[in-house]
């Protein structure tokens, strides 16, 4: 089964609330909140008190994706804040293993997150231990940017990897997907897609997320 997570960094942050709302009854699966640092990504976005302040407002899942140097700093906050997965970039994490228990330690799903260019096999001895696997489709740091096709083999490799390991988790894709990427990215075995600017840029939210669910139905 499909599910789609709308990433709120291509919301309209001063109408947060309704703009939450508006996925929610659009037919959103989770929400995807983009935390930026300004030192691992070129941009700066949203911290705990935000998520703090989303959690009342939707029933639906917090996908917490941490595009931050030294995350273990901060995901105790971000657990505390509601956050339902966090996920972290291989690339941020010296001791990759450790900081993925440490956020179940949290009592928080883990994910962990590849760069386009960072290979499969740098997760290969900790796959058993997450959750989820998300696989960057762009560069992190910005919304609305091209889908980089050469990663689609790569949601093949996780799969593969996944499946020799006996292990079930969540493949989840995040950047340029819109109607015509993201059958590409499920054909490959992503069962999460992460969108913004195809949600967000769209007035009609639930026709938005019925036509990223049927495109990968064909
Ligand atoms: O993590 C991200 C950027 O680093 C965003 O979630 C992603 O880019 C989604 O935006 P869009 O669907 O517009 O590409």
């Amino acid at each position: 089964m499909i599910r789609i997570a709308p990433s709120i960094l291509s919301a309209d942050f001063a109408r947060l609330a309704e703009e939450i709302r508006s996925v929610e009854e659009g037919g959103a699966d989770w929400l995807h909140v983009d935390v930026m640092d300004g030192r691992f990504v070129p941009n700066i976005t949203i911290g705990p008190p935000v998520v703090a302040a989303i959690r009342p407002v939707t029933k639906l899942p917090l996908d917490v994706h941490l595009m931050i140097a030294d995350p273990d700093r901060y995901i105790p906050a971000f657990a505390k804040a509601g956050a339902d997965i966090i996920s972290v970039h291989a690339e941020a994490c010296v001791h990759l293993h450790r900081t993925i228990h440490f956020i179940k330690e949290q009592g928080v799903k883990a994910g962990v997150v590849l760069n386009p260019h960072t290979p499969v096999e740098t997760i290969r001895h900790v796959i058993a231990d997450v959750d989820l696997v998300l696989l960057m489709t762009v560069n992190p740091g910005f919304g609305g940017q091209a889908f980089i096709p050469s990663v689609v083999p790569k949601i093949r490799e996780v799969a593969r990897l996944a499946g020799e390991q006996n292990k079930a988790l969540d493949i989840e894709v995040d950047g340029g997907v819109n109607a015509k990427t993201a059958p590409l990215c499920a054909e490959a075995g992503a069962n999460v897609l992460v969108a913004g600017s195809a949600i967000y840029n769209e007035a009609d939210r639930a026709a938005a997320i019925r036509a990223l669910r049927e495109a990968c139905a064909k």
